[in-house]
């Protein structure tokens, strides 16, 4: 297939009318009558066979609903959708960002060095290297002491400022791996445009122990320059000088002139490239705060983490294949079922950011209603997701999750080591990560198999109670283990959903690396703040709803509450 005809999107055939679509659409009104009681009755096997294995992950995806034939059938879709050769013109450099006309070269970032990627003559690996050297350096001068801020003291504080890609992924991977952090630093993430946000995150600091790291790919993000502009307000009036600025802020941006503007100088500039999205910039400078946390040695092994997952989504057979089996199915349930939502179910408390992350990557992402080609979709494209860390998730929704009338695909994900295996004083367990991950099992097993109506009686309920009682199961869940919560797992982890992302993205043959629909609310934010701020209130041209709104807000805000 040539390299223009999958760019432009102009092939394959409509997804719908698709053989293999088809299929499916068929196939699923056989097994969308089957209960997985039933699958694992007709299977003694099934939970030994339906995984798979790669960086550190077991998947356990038994507990779906699908049999042999819905695997090689949505496989078929895969391959129909020409999603070998799109991974492969992912891992190559191609526009594969067709709308921007930009490659999606995040597997750059993690790619180790010495290997070679050209990209329109540059060695991109090698740039990669460079900079990752330089976050290296600057973070060990941090973690050492030897960078110290203007007044002479030792750097305390680390505040990162950024929004979106500039603070999901450092903030969520920072509280992921706190467990391997220095502690003598404390770390502050800053994304929201309300001035709540740098006011409590600065409250109590000291400027002159205290470093901002300003992290934008454009550097033109009204969040964060806003945020940028107040730190740097609050920096200069506590050392009351303007050269301070220099030993207390550093950025993370593409954009050199946009930050030599905000005034800070070329060596406290660590870059990347127009070719890592913001959501998938984790492993970029984007990553600074997080390698001056746990440190460039720590970092480098979680990049290597990315890496095994990538060669893995890379090189693995489809049917064995983690990233292309979670999309697949993710399409299984969105596009066959109607499952409008996915949650994601960490059962570890480091990890309590990871579906705030995973919202942001997948729909920002897949987020689309027109194809490659701009033709409108006449399918679903992306679950919302959402979810929490275990157990809190337990007594707040997973009620709707057994008995609500949703039907919502959840992936569990777990350790079998926890970092912290000592019982605290007074715990009823020897080793409380047991009885975490008693839920995390139990869970799963319950949202399968449910409770039958003849169980409820069995155990002596009352007849009027039985229905309320009941627990039909045959919710669908994967399971995601691995050892420990280590660096190379969260990278891996995160890896993992970036391909099963872009897999889903191959399968609604969208543009998985654009982010147009954010546009339209940016400019009218605009042109609506400067009416906000004019001094004479201007004659409003917004609908009738939005006038309203907004001279109520004017009037409110000069009476004294
Ligand atoms: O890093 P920047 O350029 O400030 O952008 C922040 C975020 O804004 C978006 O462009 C839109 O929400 C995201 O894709 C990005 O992560």
């Amino acid at each position: 297939m040539s390299r223009t005809f999958l760019l432009v999107g102009a092939t394959p055939p409509p997804l719908t009318s698709r053989r293999a679509w088809k299929a499916l659409a068929e196939h699923h009104r056989v097994i969308g009558a089957l209960h997985l009681r039933q699958l694992f009755a007709d299977d003694a096997r099934r939970g030994e066979r339906l995984n798979a294995e790669a960086a550190g992950w077991y998947l356990d995806y038994s507990k779906n609903r699908i049999n042999d034939e819905t695997l090689r059938l949505l496989l078929a879709l895969g391959d129909s959708s020409g999603l070998r050769e799109r991974i492969d013109a992912m891992f190559r450099g191609d526009p594969v960002n067709t709308t921007e006309q930009r490659a999606a070269l995040h597997t750059a970032l993690r790619a180790p060095a010495g290997t070679q990627l050209r990209v329109a003559g540059i060695d991109v690996i090698a740039e990669v290297q460079t900079v990752l050297g330089r976050m290296a350096a600057f973070a060990d001068a941090l973690r050492g002491g030897q960078w110290l801020g203007y007044t002479g003291k030792r750097i305390r504080n680390i505040v990162n400022i950024g929004i979106g890609g500039s603070d999901l992924g450092p903030a969520m991977a920072y509280k992921a791996l706190r467990h391997y952090s220095q502690r003598e630093l404390h770390f502050r993430f800053v994304s929201n445009l309300d001035a709540t946000a740098l006011v409590e995150a600065t409250r109590g600091l000291d400027a002159a122990e205290t470093l901002f790291i300003v992290c934008s790919k454009t550097f033109t993000t009204l969040e964060t320059l806003t945020n940028g502009h107040a730190a740097r307000t609050w920096c200069v009036a506590q050392l009351g000088d303007e050269r301070a600025v220099a030993r207390h802020f550093a950025a993370v941006s593409t954009n050199a002139e946009g930050v030599a503007r905000f005034g800070i100088a070329p060596a406290q500039m660590f870059g990347f490239w127009d070719w890592v999205g913001g959501r998938y910039s984790v492993d970029s400078a984007i990553g600074l705060s997080l390698m001056i946390a746990i440190g460039p040695e720590q970092f480098r092994a979680m990049l290597a983490g990315f890496h095994a997952m990538d060669t893995h989504f890379h090189s693995a057979p489809f049917g064995r294949n983690l990233p292309v089996l979670l999309g697949l199915l993710a399409v299984w349930y969105t596009n066959f079922f109607n499952a409008q939502t996915q949650a994601v179910l960490p059962y570890d408390q480091y990890l309590q950011r990871l579906p705030a992350y995973l919202q942001q990557l997948t729909m920002e992402s897949n987020g689309k209603q027109v194809t490659l080609a701009g033709m409108r979709v006449n399918y679903a494209t992306s679950p919302i997701v959402w979810g929490e860390a275990g157990t809190n998730g337990q007594h707040s929704f997973y009620q709707l999750l057994h008995q609500g009338t949703a039907l919502v695909p959840c992936d569990f994900i777990g350790f079998c080591q926890g970092l912290h295996p000592q019982a605290l004083e007074g715990s009823q367990s020897d080793d409380p990560h047991n009885l975490l991950m008693a839920n995390f099992f139990a869970q799963t097993e319950a949202l399968a198999f449910g409770k039958t109506a003849a169980q409820v009686r069995a155990e002596g309920t009352a007849d009027k109670l039985v229905p309320h009682r009941v627990l039909e199961g045959n919710r669908p869940s994967n399971t995601l283990l691995a050892q420990q919560l280590t660096p190379g797992a969260l990278g891996a982890l995160v890896a993992l959903y970036e391909h099963s992302v872009f897999t889903q993205g191959v399968i609604w043959n969208i543009d998985s690396f654009d982010q147009w629909g954010v546009e339209l609310g940016k400019a009218l934010a605009n042109q609506t703040a400067a009416e906000l701020a004019s001094v004479h209130a201007p004659a409003l041209e917004h609908d009738s709803s939005t006038n309203t709104l907004m001279r109520r807000y004017q009037r409110l805000r000069q009476e004294s509450p």
